[in-house]
């Protein structure tokens, strides 16, 4: 079985796949987590982050391990987990996942592990895990997401705000929801609440 979580920025994916995930005993991976290593490799190489040609050499000691408490991202030994959530790695990643060689080796990386497993991210539900026996969608306005954000970043709710709606804005392409996704604002809902809808429709 897999199971898709797709989302807008800080809509909650990765906490609610953790929670889905443990409850069903199985692993979640968050396909995010693999555009943010990219990134921070990119970042720490001071290289153009739209340039896959220096990118890619960067990614063979790269992996992700599927934990369903938590996923941590893997190069060469060291552990990129705790650098992956930066405001300068929020900054860039767009730019690396709008770069299509970038995307098939994030695809390449989510398809090989196996099932069953609970996949977050923009697309999986479209484009990696098309059949998926059950995908949602979760979203929530701005104004909460970068509420609940703040609790995790120095800067000041209105600039998370304005930073998560230009993510919005340049992840829009990959974004969108699968046709047959159930859509979930968790805005009105805790985070035990998101979990417990989408177990709820697991059922
Ligand atoms: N329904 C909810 N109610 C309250 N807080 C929530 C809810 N869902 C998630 N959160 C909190 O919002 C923050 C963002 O959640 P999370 O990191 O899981 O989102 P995300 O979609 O994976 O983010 P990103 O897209 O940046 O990777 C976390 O602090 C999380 O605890
Ligand atoms: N399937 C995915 C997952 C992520 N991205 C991009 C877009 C996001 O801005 C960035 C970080 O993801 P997040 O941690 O916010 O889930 O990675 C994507 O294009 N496709």
């Amino acid at each position: 079985m897999i199971v898709t979580i797709d989302g807008v920025a800080a809509s909650g994916k990765s906490s609610v796949s953790s929670g889905v995930a443990q409850a069903l005993g199985v692993p979640y991976v968050s396909s995010g987590l693999l555009y943010r290593a990219v990134t921070l490799l990119g970042l720490n190489a001071g290289a153009d982050l739209a340039d896959a040609a220096t990118l890619l050499p960067l990614l063979s000691g790269v992996r992700l391990e599927p934990l369903a408490s938590g996923n941590r991202v893997w190069n060469a030994g060291a552990d990129l987990t705790a650098d992956l959530h930066s405001t300068r790695v929020d900054a860039g990643v767009s730019t690396v996942a709008a770069i299509p060689q970038i995307r098939q080796w994030v695809d390449d990386q989510l398809r090989a592990l196996p099932a069953p497993l609970v996949a977050e991210g923009r697309d999986m539900g479209t484009n990696v895990f098309p059949y998926a026996q059950h995908k949602f969608y979760l979203t929530a306005s701005p104004r909460v997401r970068a509420e609940r954000r703040a609790k995790e970043r120095p800067e000041d709710i209105p600039a998370i705000e304005a930073a998560l709606t230009e993510r919005d804005r340049q992840d829009t392409t990959q974004s969108a929801p699968a046709p047959d996704a159930r859509v979930i604002d968790t805005g009105p809902l805790t985070l035990q609440g998101v979990i417990d809808t989408i177990l709820e429709h697991l059922r």
